[in-house]
């Protein structure tokens, strides 16, 4: 959806009420915020230019949603400034925390202001269509200064290049999550390549997370996402300490079909069918990596 100024709206402004509810404490651990643009303006190398989607709107959602926390990851639109992540956090009351994009220029002092604005992690994007360039050894070397923090690395990338991915993500020193599980084709099935060749991922070493999120990207068929709970929920079974997951509100890109955020939230407990495994995706998993200090 369009405004007059080309700004697009890829969120729906009425979502239904979920019939799940989340256990106390819930964390939605992956979600963004746009803007306002006019005091948070977004990056001239942006792909696509939204409507503004702040902290008001977002905190409302999940209000509505049933949630405690948010984990706000810097969206592409807003490039390696991340003031309007930072400005969410910090109107938060302790309830968000972060994710940030950096130029791999950033100095010491920056990364210790961010930590202290309540960023634990740094997000590399693999996307073609959302960034020009990811130079794999200038990751690389942020990945090695942000040990020091207690950070983790966050990687976006599509199943075609996980691959080509592998040697970069095992030489990264820090924990890694990987967005949306890497893009799989859900229609696969748990046992189709692209499932096992990110299970292999996961094996590969026991400090691999992943967001087990965003059946409207991959599951074209909609709610209630059959393909998505069929594949993902194996997943979830076999990695119950290292899923996490979220709304990916405000859905950058989708903007053809709305995802309704309620019938997100009803997948939940068709991938994580126990009370336990549920504790485990909501709360314990990203207290574990967002608020050590109270997990
Ligand atoms: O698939 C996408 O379009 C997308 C974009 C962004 C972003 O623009 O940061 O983040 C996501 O998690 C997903």
């Amino acid at each position: 959806m369009k405004d007059e100024a080309g700004r697009i709206r890829s969120w729906t402004l009425d979502p239904s009420t979920p019939h799940f509810m989340p256990p106390p404490g819930a964390v939605d651990a992956h979600c963004h915020v746009f803007g306002p643009q006019a005091d948070f303006p977004f990056s001239p190398a942006a792909k696509y230019l939204p409507q503004d989607a702040g902290p008001d709107a977002l905190f409302a959602l999940r209000e509505k949603l049933g949630f405690s926390r948010n984990v706000i990851v810097q969206a592409s639109c807003h490039g390696t400034d991340n003031r309007a992540t930072l400005h969410a956090i910090a109107v938060s009351g302790g309830t968000a925390r972060g994710v940030a994009v950096v130029d791999p220029a950033i100095g010491d002092g920056e990364l210790d202001a961010l930590h202290e604005g309540g960023i634990r992690g740094v997000r590399f994007n693999f996307l073609k269509r959302l960034v020009d360039n990811a130079p794999k050894d200038k990751f690389l070397e942020v990945a090695h200064r942000i040990g020091r923090l207690g950070w983790h690395v966050v990687v976006y990338f599509e199943a075609d290049i996980l691959e080509e991915m592998l040697p970069f993500l095992a030489a990264i020193p820090v924990p890694v999550v990987i967005d949306h599980m890497g893009r799989p084709d859900v229609a696969q099935g748990p046992d189709g390549p692209d499932m096992r060749a990110f299970r292999s991922l996961l094996d590969s070493r026991a400090d691999i997370w992943t967001k087990v999120t965003c059946p409207d990207r991959l599951d074209p068929a909609g709610p209630p996402y059959a393909d998505f709970v069929t594949s993902v929920r194996p997943l979830v079974e076999a990695y119950p300490d290292r899923v996490l997951w979220g709304t990916d509100w405000p859905h950058p890109n989708m903007e053809k079909v709305l995802p309704d955020d309620g019938a997100l939230v009803d997948v939940i407990p068709l991938i994580a069918p126990t009370e336990e495994l549920r504790r485990k995706l909501l709360v314990d998993n990203p207290m574990r990596l967002y608020w050590p200090d109270e997990a």
